[in-house]
């Protein structure tokens, strides 16, 4: 056992958080008069131990002493006591009352997304103490389940807000601007992400994201990178999920508006959530039905939210820490990411950010208050990156991912038919060696036929392409244009009108035709004889072969007449 101060003695570890680890420890003897609860010999408490790196730092122990006064008077049936602050050599504790239970992150991967009611009333005591903390003027700034410790009484939760105040400590202009972060992109409020001025209302937008992620089991914004999540709290809008009543929705909404001043005050938030609660319950009245439905009216803004202290870099929530410090967990709730901020921890939104590479060399310590803040740095990087990479329809011809290696027959240079200029989008840039392709001479492009609409590029591009597509067609030559229609014969469309005219003038043909040959052949003649077929017939040719000799005979040379 190891002592804190005289006063206190540490057990055993309870947990271990970004900022410090927190002991189950016990009191030895009654605190003086300067702690808030001075407590008994004996009683058990919880003590947050702050890491060595923020301990060594003067700012933070000059901020310790100035906030003593603040958070020692912080008290709410939903906000854990802090009883006592040790400064002490190079320690600096948090005396806590010791929560028995579970804390919310820890609860919802065990058991699962709460019932919206049970959801709505749980945030509403959250919203509670935020209203108190609010009133006296301090803002949590790190609003996450991690930090809402659930008291088990009889079988009934009482959350408890902790960790009030260690944002703030850590808010110091040495460790602020120095080049490591740590933080819960998850739950950051976008003037937050943007270093822009923040008030109260950061705390409104975390509780809005802890309230989804009750119901749903996660929070609304996530992506393969902590600066992916950073970048939609700042562009994107929540999907609502299908299971999510239309009054909680309308709650939840409004707590993720990216303008602060649109966002409920804690208060309001809170007298709305209950009333949400009562409207969606199974034995809800139609009054109270109807109240729910009502609740956006309800959610007025704060006409005077808290401010946040305008510190040099107190622009974030995040707790900052030297080089170094701790160990990356991608489990954990909040951890610190190694200095190399591998790609172990991108997928997961609640780990921290990485940290921020330093300057160019030759640059000695870290920026000044005047450069911009490292994390405005790390949103314009992805920003830029976002707008090089133009998410774009490209010709599945021209791109180099869907094409297959393929030997190329010699052909005679062709000519592209002339069309027509086409609107098409931007070319994607053509990647150059070293992509891991094998290089080939490039096919000439085809004609686009069809530039599909920016949405359906949108959704096209990205999908991977693991196929290669068959190669292109034979180019087709060009139509002729169509002749314009001719006015039809049959205006008025009768039906079988057409058929009728084909068969009377096969009937005029047919007629014509027995014409002629009734009176151009022999016909008439053979059906007046009565012969047979066969005997008229060699009598028509015993008459033609007879013509024939005629014929002959007239052409022999007349015998000379020289015998008389
Ligand atoms: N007053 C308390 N009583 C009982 N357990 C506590 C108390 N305060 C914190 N704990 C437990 O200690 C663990 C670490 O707490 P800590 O606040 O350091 O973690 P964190 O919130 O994840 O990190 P941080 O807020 O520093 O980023 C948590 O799992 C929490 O359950």
């Amino acid at each position: 056992m190891r002592p804190v101060g005289s006063k206190y003695l540490l057990e055993e570890p309870l947990g271990r958080g970004a900022t410090g680890t927190v002991w189950r420890a016990r009191q030895r003897e009654t605190a003086g008069a300067e702690a808030a609860v001075p407590g008994q010999p004996g009683e058990t408490v919880a003590i947050k131990v702050l890491k060595e790196e923020l301990a060594s730092d003067a700012d933070v122990v000059m901020r310790f002493l100035r906030e003593r006064s603040v958070l020692l008077r912080l008290t709410h049936p939903n906000i854990v006591r802090v009883r006592d602050l040790v400064v002490e050599g190079d320690l600096l504790a948090l005396v806590m009352d010791l929560v028995e239970g579970p804390d919310l992150h820890r609860y919802l991967r065990e058991n699962g997304p709460l019932t919206p009611v049970a959801a709505a009333l749980l945030t509403a005591q959250i919203a509670d103490a935020l209203g108190a903390s609010h009133a006296d003027g301090v803002v949590h700034r790190d609003l996450k389940p991690a930090n809402v410790l659930l008291r088990q009484t009889g079988g009934e939760m009482h959350p408890m807000l902790t960790d009030f105040g260690i944002a703030r400590l850590a808010d110091s202009p040495g460790l602020t601007r120095t080049h490591e972060f740590v933080g819960t992109p998850a739950y950051i409020a976008p003037e937050s992400a943007e270093g822009r001025p923040q008030t109260s209302a950061v705390d409104i937008y975390g509780a809005g994201i802890l309230l989804y992620e009750l119901v749903t089991g996660r929070p609304p914004f996530s992506g393969g990178s902590a600066l992916e999540v950073l970048h939609q709290h700042l562009s994107a809008e929540p999907r609502r999920p299908s299971t999510v009543p239309d009054p909680l929705w309308t709650v939840i909404e409004r707590c993720l508006r990216k303008n602060p001043g649109e966002r409920p005050s804690a208060e309001n938030l809170a007298r709305g959530l209950r009333v949400v609660a009562d409207g969606i319950g199974v034995h809800a009245n139609s009054a109270q039905i109807g109240a729910a439905e009502n609740v956006g009216a309800l959610l007025a803004p704060d006409p005077a939210p808290a401010q946040v202290p305008d510190a040099p870099g107190a622009a974030d929530p995040t707790q900052v820490l030297p080089h170094g410090a701790g160990g990356y967990d991608p489990n954990g709730a909040t951890s610190v990411l190694p200095q190399t901020g591998g790609p172990a921890g991108a997928a997961d939104p609640t780990a921290v950010l990485p940290p921020v590479p330093p300057g160019p060399p030759g640059q000695s310590g870290g920026p000044g208050p005047e450069d911009p803040h490292p994390w405005q740095n790390q949103l314009r990087a992805a920003r830029d990156r976002n707008e090089q990479t133009q998410v774009q329809y490209l010709d599945p011809n021209e791109d180099p991912l869907r094409r297959r290696p393929q030997r190329q027959v010699a052909r005679p240079p062709q000519q592209p038919p002339q069309q027509p200029p086409q609107r098409r989008p931007q070319q994607q840039p053509q990647p150059g060696p070293g992509y891991g392709y094998p290089q080939q001479p490039q096919p000439q492009p085809q004609p686009q036929r069809y530039a599909p609409p920016p949405e359906r590029q949108r959704r096209q591009q990205p999908q991977p392409q693991r196929y290669a597509p068959p190669p292109p067609e034979p180019q087709r030559p060009a139509r002729e244009p169509r002749p314009p229609r001719q006015r039809s014969a049959n205006p008025m469309r009768i039906p079988g009108l057409g058929c009728l005219k084909g068969c009377l003038f096969t009937v005029l043909i047919l007629f014509v035709a027995g014409w002629l040959v009734w009176e151009l052949s022999p016909l008439q003649d053979w059906i007046g004889t009565g012969k047979g077929y066969w005997e008229q017939l060699s009598d028509w040719f015993g008459s033609v072969t007879g013509w024939i000799e005629d014929l002959g005979g007239a052409e022999e040379p007349s015998a000379p007449s020289g015998t008389n």
